[in-house]
C-alpha cells in the first residue's frame, strides 16, 4: 500500500434519520468529486440488465454469502426482501487502494460492529447530530417520507442514537442546525483533516 493510500481513513457518518445525512453527503461529492469512493456491496440477488458484477454489486451465491459471513467478512449485513445484501470489509479496503476515501453512512449498530470486529479499518468516527430533538421531527415531516408510524420509530430510535453518542462513541459532532454552517465544519473535518473543527454535542433538553 503507498503511502498516500495509508492516510486516506474511511470515515464513518452516522446520525438519525433525517438529521441531514444525504443531504450533507451529497453537497461534499459534489464539490469534490474525485476525492471519494463507494464500496461495492455484496448481494444474492440476481443481476438485472446492465449491471456489472464488481461495480453495481459483487454478485454473489448464498453459500458464498454465508462462507464469507462466517469468516468475518462483512462489516454489516443484512436480508431484505429473500435476499442478502452486506458491505465487505475488503470492499471498504479497496477503496482505499484505489486512492480514495470510503464513506461509509451506516447506524449506530454499524459503528458498534466495526469497533467490535473491524477496529483495524481505523475509521474516522462523524456524528451528525439534530440541533433539538424537535427540529428533527420537523425535517422528517418536512420530507414526506414517513408514515406516522415509522415517523415514532424514527425518533426513538433517534433518543437511542444521541444516547450513544452522548457516552463519547464519535471522533467528531457536527451539528446540522444551518446547512451551510454544517456543511463548512464537515468539510474542514473531512476535507483538511481539521478534526479540531468539530461542535459540541447539544443537550438536547426536549428528549
Ligand atoms: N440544515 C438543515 N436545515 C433544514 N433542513 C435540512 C437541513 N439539512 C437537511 N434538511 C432537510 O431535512 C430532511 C432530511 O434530510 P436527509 O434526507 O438528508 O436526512 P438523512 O440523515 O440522510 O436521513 P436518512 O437516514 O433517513 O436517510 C430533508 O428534507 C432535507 O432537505
Amino acid at each position: 500500500m503507498s503511502i498516500a493510500a495509508n492516510l486516506i481513513r474511511p470515515v464513518v457518518i452516522c446520525g438519525p434519520s433525517g438529521t441531514g445525512k444525504s443531504t450533507l453527503l451529497k453537497k461534499l461529492f459534489v464539490e469534490f468529486p474525485d476525492r471519494f469512493g463507494f464500496s461495492v456491496s455484496h448481494t444474492t440477488r440476481a443481476p438485472r440488465p446492465g449491471e456489472e458484477n464488481g461495480t453495481s454489486y459483487h454478485f454473489v451465491t448464498r453459500e458464498q454469502f454465508l462462507d464469507l459471513v462466517k469468516a468475518d467478512g462483512f462489516i454489516e449485513h443484512a436480508e431484505f426482501s429473500g435476499n442478502m445484501y452486506g458491505t465487505s470489509v475488503k470492499a471498504v479496503e479497496d477503496v482505499k487502494k484505489g486512492g480514495k476515501m470510503c464513506i461509509l453512512d451506516i447506524d449506530t449498530q454499524g459503528v458498534k460492529l466495526i469497533k467490535k470486529n473491524h477496529p483495524y479499518l481505523n475509521p474516522l468516527y462523524v456524528f451528525i447530530s439534530p440541533p433539538s430533538l424537535s427540529s428533527l421531527k420537523t425535517r422528517l415531516t418536512g420530507r414526506g417520507t414517513e408514515s406516522e408510524q415509522s415517523m415514532s420509530a424514527r425518533l426513538a430510535a433517534a433518543v437511542g442514537e444521541l444516547d450513544y453518542a452522548k457516552s463519547g462513541a464519535f471522533d467528531v459532532v457536527v451539528v446540522n442546525d444551518d446547512l451551510e454552517r454544517a456543511y463548512n465544519v464537515l468539510k474542514q473535518v473531512i476535507i483538511d483533516g481539521k478534526t479540531e473543527a468539530g461542535d459540541k454535542l447539544p443537550h438536547f433538553e426536549d428528549k
